[in-house]
Parts: C-alpha cells; structure tokens; sequence
C-alpha cells in the first residue's frame, strides 16, 4: 500500500469533525475525530433510486451491488455522501432509517462514541465478504440487510 492510500481526508463539510480513513481489508471506513453523543445524527445521504429491473439488468453486475440498500417497492438505492462509507459492525454504533418519500438515509448514533472510534452500521446477516469486526487503522498508514443480496 503506497503512503497516499493511508492519507486522512476531512471532511469539512461536516458540523463534526469526521474523516476517512482507509483499512487494507475494509477499505475506506468513516472515523471521527471527536467524541459524539448518543442520538446524534451524523449524517443524511440523498440516495440514487435504480427500479427494479435496471437493477437487475445492469446495477447487479457492477461495483454498485456492494454499496446499495434494498429500497422498498423492489428497487435498489445508492446512498450518496457518507451513507456509503460506512462499513459493517454486528454490533453497529450508527444506525439508519430510510426516509422513503424524500428519498434520503438518516444515519444517527447508537451510543456515545469516543474520539478516533469508526462509525459502522449493521449490513444485517447476509454478508458477501469476510468479515472485519475490528477497524484498526495506524496513523501509517435497523433495518436488517441493507444491502443488495446478488453474488
Ligand atoms: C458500502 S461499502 C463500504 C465502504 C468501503 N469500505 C469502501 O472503501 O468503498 C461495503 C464494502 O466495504 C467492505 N467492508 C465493509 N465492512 C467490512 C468489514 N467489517 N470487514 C471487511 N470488509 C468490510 C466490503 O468490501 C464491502 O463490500
């Protein structure tokens, strides 16, 4: 991995003080920087509704089906912003809800969580890849099953 790969890059946009950080098995993760109260919402992503059979036509078979959320009414959606950097956790300290008719995701803490901790959501039981339950990132370097279920 090449020293750009581990480079924070803030977020400024964001009220609170949240960075990406990038793990060689997760990949990129969100981290953040300060500590944050239970309750607190963290993040609303626009979401990119594909209906059900462009989906199944085209979406399946590309990178898209490791990033987007079933969405009700058989479509699937793409979280836009953070919605989609965040990684799984079983036991998730960032939960979600789909905001359905104006097509957005709400993200917002679990519990409190400390300063240089990462924010992960529960992808639900069926996952596609090894699981990583710990994001350990040297500075080097609720709904059930969000996602799309296409191997
Ligand atoms: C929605 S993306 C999350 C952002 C992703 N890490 C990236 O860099 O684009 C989902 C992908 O992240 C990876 N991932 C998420 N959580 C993981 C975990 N706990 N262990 C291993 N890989 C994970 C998997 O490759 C999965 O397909």
């Amino acid at each position: 991995m090449s020293k750009e790969d581990n480079q924070s890059v803030p977020l400024d946009q964001h009220k609170l003080n949240l960075e990406l950080k990038s793990h060689p098995v997760r990949g990129r993760g969100v981290f953040t920087k300060e500590f944050i109260k239970r309750n607190t919402l963290v993040e609303i992503s626009p979401i990119l509704y594909f209906n059900p059979q462009e989906y199944e036509t085209h979406g399946k078979y590309t990178v898209l089906d490791q990033y987007t959320y079933c969405w009700p009414g058989g479509g699937y959606a793409l979280a836009l912003g953070l919605g989609s950097m965040f990684n799984h956790d079983s036991q998730p300290n960032v939960g979600f809800m789909r905001d359905v008719p104006n097509q957005l995701i709400r993200y917002t803490t679990l519990r409190d969580i400390e300063e240089g901790e990462e924010l992960c959501i529960s992808y639900g039981s069926h996952l596609w890849f090894e699981v990583q339950e710990e994001a350990v990132v040297s500075e080097d370097e609720h709904e059930p099953f969000p996602f799309s279920t296409s191997p």
